[in-house]
This record gives C-alpha cells, structure tokens and sequence, in this order.
C-alpha cells in the first residue's frame, strides 16, 4: 500500500489546514493548496520503507498490513459544551491525521444503557431549570466515597450493556468528554483486562471549579482546560505525568478569522455598520435572555437623535420557545433573532461584543474572537469559576441585572469605546486556539506509545470479548 506524508517542515500551519478545510483548498490570497497529504506520520512501529518524490513529498511504502485506529469519543447532551468539543476532537483529529484514526462521537449511556444513564439529558436540563436542586447534587455528590461507590454500583448494573456499546466501535482510543464517564468504561475495561490496551483520556471541558468526578485516577491523560483545574487534578490525587494543560479543544474553524467582518456582516445580512451585540445561553438558551433583550431594546436606541446605536443579534440555541416569542416582538433598533447556529465562529465573527450565562464553550469562543464578555448568569457548581476566570483577567465583567448589562453595553458603544477594546485585547491574550491540535497530537503521541499493543485486541475477524 502506498501512501503520502509530508515531511515534518512541510507540515500545513493551522491556518492553512483550518483554510483548507473550511474553503476547500483556497487560501486568503486565492491560491489553491496542494492536495498532497499534509498530515503527521503514521507511528514509527509501522515497518515502512520511504522515499522523496519529484515535488518532495515522501512516499510511505507500507510493508504489511495496516488500519486505522479507532477513537470512540464519549459524550453527552447535557447542554452543548461537550458535544462541541467532541466534534472539535473529530476535526483536528480528521485535519492532523486524515484517515489514520476513525472517530466515533456516541453517547454510548443513551443508545445501550437504561435509567438512570440513559435520561441525563432530561435530568440535567430539569435539574438547571430548577437551580437550588443542581446545587445540592453537584456538592451532595462532590465528595469521591459518595460518587464513586454509586457509579461503581451502576457500572455493575450495566457492566454488559456498557460492554457491548464500546465494543460495538472497537476503540483503541476511548475519550471522555464528560464528567460521568469515566469510572464506568473504565471498570468495564479492567474487568476485561483491557486498560493496557485501550487508550483512555479525559478532555475537561468546564474552565474551573469542575466535579471530582471529572479525576479519575486510572487515566492514560487528563487535559485540563487550566492551571486552576490542573492543580484541582493533583489535589484530588492524578499524578503530575498524567496532567497536561493545554485549553479548552474549540472547533477548528474558530482558531482563525477566516472571514473578515465586513464580509461576514454582509454574508449574514447584518447593518455594516452598527456595532453589533451578541446575545445568547449556551446551547439551550439559557439564563435571562428575553429580558436583557428587550433593555437592550430600548437602551440601544438614541431617543435625542431618534436612531439606533447599536443592533442585537440573539441566539436562542435549542430554546424553540425563546425564539417564537422574540421573534413577535417589535424592535426600534436591528434584531437578529436565530435558533441553534452550526457555524457560531461566524455570527462572533460578525459581532463586537456578547452576553451570554458563564457555559464555558462559549466564553472560550468568544476570547478566540476577542468578543469582550458581560456574563449575566452561571449555573451553580461547574460555571461558577468562570465568572473570576473572566473577570480578572479584564476580559468581562458580571452582572445579573439586565438594566446594568444594557448600560454596560451601551457605554461600549458610545462613551466606552477604548475600554471595549482594552478587553477585547485582554480576552484575544487569553484565547488558546491551537488546545485542540495539541489534545489530538499529545494523543497520537500515547496511541504511538502503545502501538503494536493497541492492534491486539480488535481486527475485522476478532471481537473484543474473544481476545480475553
Ligand atoms: C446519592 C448519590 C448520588 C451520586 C451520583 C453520582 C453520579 C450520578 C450518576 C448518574 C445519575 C445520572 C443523573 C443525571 C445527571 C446529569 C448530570 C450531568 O450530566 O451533568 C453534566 C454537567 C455539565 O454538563 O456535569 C457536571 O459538571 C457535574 C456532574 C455532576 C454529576 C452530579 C449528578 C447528580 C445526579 C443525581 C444525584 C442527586 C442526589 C443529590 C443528593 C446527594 C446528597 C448526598
Ligand atoms: O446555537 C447555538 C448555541 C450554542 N452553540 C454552541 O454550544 C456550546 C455551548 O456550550 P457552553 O459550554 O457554553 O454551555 P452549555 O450550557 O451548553 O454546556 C454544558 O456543558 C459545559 C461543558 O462543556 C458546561 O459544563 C456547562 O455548564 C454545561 O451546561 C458552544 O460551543 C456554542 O458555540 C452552538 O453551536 N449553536
């Protein structure tokens, strides 16, 4: 089998590979990329013979078999920041390494396992609706003899359902992007004497004060978002080998302005030139969106010059309802009313500022765009951290109170145009782009390590539970 790597110098920048990916092999200046494979070499355990064709690409004669690996990312719908970074962990994965790894994003609780793990959407969704019972679950279950006990007793309830859903992917790889899944597949995996085989990593994905039950002692890697969150790590007893802190993963298409403002104003029939407010709630449309959009409403209207100062773009996520009654409002100034957006790098990319409750995926978005960031709500627990994470770092401020957020606004519009850009420069200084690209690459670093044992367990003949 023949196959084309670049060498490592002509490895594509992360801006040629974002281009490339999301304008199909067009660059900036309209030249077309070469199609030749720009990813990494396969791990070196692979017997391969090399050598430079006319235009200097290497050419890998692969002597014997080979296949791609398989990851099997595990998330969950409890709200949108994990999905998120599972499909941000597919990309990177698909730019870097192309068809060297097969990825899988499964909320395997949902489609093999039965109550209470399969309904943690609804009852996440119930629980932040209804604050003070969050609270208490997420501190009454902070201490680990309390979650791990319960989670040990789960796993054994559905040790064989769990089972059959991660051998149905056959991973070489396993990828928490969830809190609550890591001692489960992990007690289903030393039962069957799998842990040296399979690969098994956590990507958290909340910026500060996170659940315990994110630190599992028994992990290949524990990525954390933060200094904060690693010392958290090594509080709660990983070692310092299994920590790395390298961001929070973000799609790849956010890591570069691909579209210039003006471009993307027009492409989204926004005014080209008011300055644009972003106003959302996570994936769910959460937190006080309707009321802080109606102040703004009015706030951003110049009731002396009769003309608006400012436009509102909202993006209600999921939240059908939110959407149906803002759309029926009647507005003075430009309103943008949308539901859930696939491409959110463009409407931040349009935008000049945000509000948005404390979810972390989008604040992380918003720093790579430099949108500085008033926070109106964070959800007990996991969000409460956020509000210093951004705060103290002269990247937002806080404010529950709708009336403060629309003059806090406002200001950046007319008075306060020089602190807008203070914090947007403070918010550009804390943005990590490139996090995603190291998760995937410190990874295949540990996929290499293991190599020729990760191709034991599973080929297209085997099932995993006959290798035992
Ligand atoms: C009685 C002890 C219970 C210990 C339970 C620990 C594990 C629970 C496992 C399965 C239950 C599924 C319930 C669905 C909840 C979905 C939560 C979720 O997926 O959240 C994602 C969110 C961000 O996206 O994750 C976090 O950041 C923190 C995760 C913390 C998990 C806390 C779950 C608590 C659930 C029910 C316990 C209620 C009893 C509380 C009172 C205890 C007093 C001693
Ligand atoms: O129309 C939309 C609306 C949102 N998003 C995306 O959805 C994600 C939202 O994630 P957040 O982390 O901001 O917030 P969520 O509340 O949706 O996320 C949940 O998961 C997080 C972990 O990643 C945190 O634990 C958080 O507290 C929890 O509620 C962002 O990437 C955002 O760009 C869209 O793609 N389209």
């Amino acid at each position: 089998m023949v196959m084309k790597v670049a060498s490592p110098e002509k490895v594509a920048s992360i801006t040629e590979k974002v281009w490339q990916r999301v304008y199909g092999g067009i660059n900036n200046n309209g030249y077309y990329y070469h199609h030749h494979r720009k990813h990494r070499r396969r791990c070196s355990y692979e017997s391969e013979d090399e050598y430079e064709d006319e235009d200097g690409t290497i050419q890998l004669m692969q002597m014997g078999a080979e296949r791609s690996k398989n990851v099997l990312i595990l998330m969950s719908d409890t709200g949108g920041g994990h999905r998120a970074s599972a499909e941000a962990i597919r990309e990177a994965f698909r730019i870097e390494f192309g068809d060297e790894y097969r990825i899988y994003v499964k909320d395997v609780w949902k489609e093999y396992t039965g109550w209470p793990l399969n309904d943690m959407e609804r009852s996440y969704k119930f629980m932040v609706k209804h604050v003070q019972l969050w609270k208490v679950a997420f501190h009454g279950t902070s201490p680990r003899w309390i979650h791990s006990s319960y989670l040990a007793a789960i796993a054994s309830y559905y040790a064989k359902e769990v089972e059959a859903g991660l051998m149905e992917y056959k991973p070489d790889i396993i990828i928490s992007v969830h809190p609550l899944m890591q001692h489960i597949p992990l007690s289903v995996l030393k039962w069957k004497s799998l842990q040296k085989k399979v690969v098994f990593v956590t990507v958290i994905t909340d910026l500060n004060t996170c659940h315990p039950t994110w630190f599992h002692p028994r992990v290949n890697r524990c990525y954390c978002p933060s200094k904060e969150v690693a010392k958290r790590a090594l509080y709660d007893g990983l070692e310092e080998s299994q920590i790395q802190v390298f961001g929070l993963p973000i799609r790849p298409s956010f890591a570069r302005a691909v579209l210039s403002k003006d471009d993307l104003r027009k492409e989204l029939e926004l005014d080209p030139d008011l300055p644009a407010v972003l106003l959302m709630g996570g994936a769910e449309g959460m937190g006080p969106v309707k009321k802080t959009a109606m102040v703004l409403g009015e706030s951003l209207y110049d009731n002396d010059q009769g003309k608006p100062i400012g436009q509102l773009i909202i993006i209600c996520g999921r939240n059908k309802a939110l959407a149906s009654t803002l759309e029926s409002l009647e507005w003075k100034i430009p309103v943008k009313v949308r539901g859930f957006e696939t491409q959110m790098e463009k409407w931040m990319g349009a935008c000049d500022c945000i509000i948005t409750k404390a979810g972390p995926g989008t604040i992380a978005e918003a720093l790579i765009r430099g949108l500085p960031i008033v926070l109106n709500d964070y959800i007990p627990g996991q969000e409460k951290g956020n509000v210093p994470y951004v705060v103290d770092n002269g990247a937002g401020v806080f404010t529950r109170s709708s009336k403060e957020t629309a003059r806090i606004v406002s200001e950046w519009f007319s008075t306060k145009t020089d602190e807008l850009k203070r914090m947007s420069e403070n918010a550009l200084k804390l943005a990590q782009p490139e996090a995603v690209f190291d998760i995937v690459k410190d990874i295949h670093e540990l996929a290499c390590q293991r190599g020729p044992l990760a191709n034991i367990p599973y080929d297209s003949t085997s099932s995993l539970t006959n290798v035992i």
